[in-house]
């Protein structure tokens, strides 16, 4: 059972798809999907970094900068003013632009990168909010700033350092010419300011980009600890309707898979990932039905889908690339055209039109960065988005917030009023119809009934795992919608399923979660009372044997009594026995069933149940039909009623000689 104690301590640990897919499981009462994920974890990339809504004025503000510069410089050193403009100013302030645009794309992609990608539950596109990014990346603008302002001092040397060559280079030319002067001495001062730029350029970018990684790596880390947060607070009707593996996916995310797509390329390839997820999470169940074939097919087909949109991307970006290539080239060889009849008109000097060829292929090696930049901005915001439609989610179920009752005066008495009931995923259908029920303090009562009939659904309102549409729950004559769900949880109502899940770790953890504070000694009390110590202190380890991922290493019946144990050590005042014996042998059934009648005494217990013989003894017997209880009393009562329990143990029994 989940409460918010446990969900705190679940957010400070590692954060894995294990207690995502434990959560989940542990909550629900029916599960659909069981997927195993790894986790990945992505590297960061140096170029990618976070952008703020700052960034939308930044190419303007870099245009009228560069153009600052630039006059500066050419104030510095005259030079023919339309040749400056036509060759240093129009280069140079691409190149700035395309620097910083740069370096916007790539800071989106990786606040986005280092937050999965996963499969779109619904076909809906979800928008990217500017207003949550800037919340990341408020705390660290300081550093965002610094490494604005560093990027822009690196882009600005960058427009001088192709001058300081021509300016070399005039000096090389000047002495083959004139074969005259001292060499060393004229070299010396232009080759130590281009040397200093180098170094000034190299300090700069290198600046740069460990503010950007730091802003990076901080903001993603943020993300994914509130998504993750955001992903335990939700509705259990939340995850009715999202595969668990796909939001693991957006928890961790493959860098691969996100470097080389487009929004819509990277759900088809988390798609397939996401089937992947299922067949080896699920590997016994596809191997029991055979449907190795059938799973790869789906694989294939996810993959066949993602691996033709990588195509058209790739054309897209191969196709962008070549054209401005030819382009660029062209400008090249019209740089030197022009520039050589300027030259041979003395108009120019050689290191003028070097200058600009420095300039041109700067401008070139920019543009043909900005196909790709700009495939990782929308792909960022695209993911970004993904993660942002989460975090905005709000339950409607708080996990914390209202009333509690004094454990001392808390009797355990629970009342169904009037309920109506249809599962948020299937509105059309309605499974609990003006449902009464009445579970009176210290008694046992098990609802039977036919296979769908809404039993189990009748707990999960109790655990309000879900609202109903109408009527109310009530806990002690109190509505449960005005007490706080986490005490209800953690406190009041111990829930044993059928199939109980367990987490990846050692047996004390497993039965702490049910209680986090307790001690060592609780602990064994509680699997003492769950007929758990013996076997338990049978194992090498004790205690401290971990039990493999959902326990897989334990049997049926182990399990049962380490989840019985996990339940008794928070001492519930109600108790919900989901079929709790009817997956165990006749030998395990004795063991369990001998724990949980010790563990039902001076409780109020809710059976769930299938077989009828385990709740003879029940106080209440009540038989549902339609969505509602349609007879109750005692076993005896009923049978001699010879209504629909008479009927369904007469039905058990000839299935039982058969
Ligand atoms: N999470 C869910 N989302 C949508 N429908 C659900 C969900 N869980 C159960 N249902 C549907 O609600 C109906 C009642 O299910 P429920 O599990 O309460 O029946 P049950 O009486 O406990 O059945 P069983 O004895 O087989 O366990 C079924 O038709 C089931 O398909």
């Amino acid at each position: 059972m989940f409460h918010f104690a446990r969900c705190s301590r679940v957010t400070r640990g590692t954060v894995t798809s294990d207690r995502l897919l434990n959560f989940q499981k542990t909550r629900d009462f029916t599960i659909h999907h069981l997927y195993r994920r790894g986790q990945h974890t992505v590297p960061w990339s140096s170029s990618q970094i976070p952008s703020t809504q700052i960034t939308v004025n930044i190419p303007a503000r870099i245009w009228r900068q560069a153009q600052k510069v630039l006059r500066l410089a050419s104030r510095q050193q005259p030079r023919p003013p339309n040749i400056t403009l036509k060759f240093v100013l129009g280069p140079a302030a691409l190149t700035v632009t395309a620097r910083l645009l740069g370096t916007v794309a790539h800071c989106e992609a990786d606040v986005n990168n280092n937050v999965p990608l996963e499969v779109q539950a619904k076909e809906k596109i979800p928008e990217f909010s500017w207003a949550i990014l800037w919340e990341f990346v408020r705390p660290q603008l300081l550093a965002l700033i610094g490494a604005i302002i560093l990027a822009f001092g690196a882009a600005a040397l960058n427009i001088q350092i192709p001058l300081m060559l021509g300016d070399l280079v005039n000096v090389v030319a000047r002495h083959m010419r004139e074969q005259a002067g001292h060499y060393m001495r004229d070299i010396k001062a232009p080759a130590m300011k281009l040397l200093g730029l180098y170094g000034l350029q190299g300090l700069l970018t290198s600046g740069y980009i460990i503010l950007l990684s730091r802003v990076g790596e901080r903001v993603a880390a943020d993300m994914r600890t509130t998504l993750f947060t955001s992903l335990l607070r939700q509705d259990v009707a939340f995850f009715d309707a999202n595969k668990t593996g796909q939001l693991v996916n957006r928890l961790t995310s493959d860098i691969q898979e996100f470097k080389s797509s487009f929004k819509l390329v990277i759900s088809q390839v988390a798609k397939a990932t996401g089937v992947a997820d299922e067949a080896l999470g699920n590997v016994r169940t596809v191997r029991a039905f055979a449907m190795e074939d059938r799973e790869l097919e789906m694989y294939a087909a996810e993959v066949q889908k993602s691996a033709a949109m990588n195509e058209t991307l790739g054309t897209g970006i191969a196709v962008f690339q070549g054209l401005s290539n030819i382009v660029l080239n062209c400008i090249v060889l019209g740089t030197i055209f022009v520039g050589g009849s300027l030259m041979a008109r003395n108009d120019m000097s050689p290191g003028d039109l070097m200058s600009f060829l420095i300039a041109s292929q700067t401008v070139q090696r920019s543009l043909a960065s900005i196909s790709i930049l700009f495939g990782q901005m929308v792909r960022g915001m695209s993911a970004g988005a993904r993660v942002f439609e989460y975090l905005a989610l709000e339950p409607t179920v708080p996990l914390t917030g209202g009333g509690r009752i004094p454990l001392k005066s808390l009797t355990g008495r629970v009342d169904f009023m009037n309920i109506n009931f249809s599962y948020p995923t299937r509105p059309g259908n309605q499974i609990l119809n003006n449902f009464n029920l009445t579970l009176p303090p210290y008694k046992t009562v098990a609802i039977v009934g036919e296979s769908g009939g809404g039993k189990s659904t009748v707990a999960a309102l109790l655990e309000r795992f879900y609202e109903p549409n109408s009527g109310v729950v009530m806990l002690d004559g109190l509505d449960i919608r005005t007490l706080d769900p986490s005490w209800l949880r953690g406190h009041v109502i111990g829930f044993i399923s059928q199939e109980p899940v367990l987490f990846g770790t050692s047996v004390m953890e497993n039965i702490k979660f049910g209680k986090p504070s307790a001690t060592d000694a609780e602990v064994m009390a509680a699997a003492k009372q769950a007929n758990a110590h013996n076997f338990i202190t049978g194992f090498p380890d004790g205690y401290n044997t971990v039990v493999g991922e959902r326990g897989v290493t334990l049997s049926g019946g182990q399990k049962q009594r380490i989840a019985i144990a996990r339940a008794l050590i928070k001492n519930p005042s109600v108790l919900i026995l989901d079929e709790a014996t009817s997956a165990l042998d006749a030998e395990s059934e004795r063991v369990v069933q001998e724990a949980l009648d010790r563990a039902t005494t001076g409780r109020t217990v809710l059976i769930i149940a299938h077989r009828l013989s385990t709740i003879q003894g029940a106080d209440l017997i009540c038989v549902m039909s339609s969505g509602r209880i349609v007879e109750a009393g005692t076993h005896l009562d009923l049978l001699s009623k010879g209504g629909l329990y008479a009927e369904l143990i007469k039905r058990q029994r000839s299935d039982g000689h058969k």
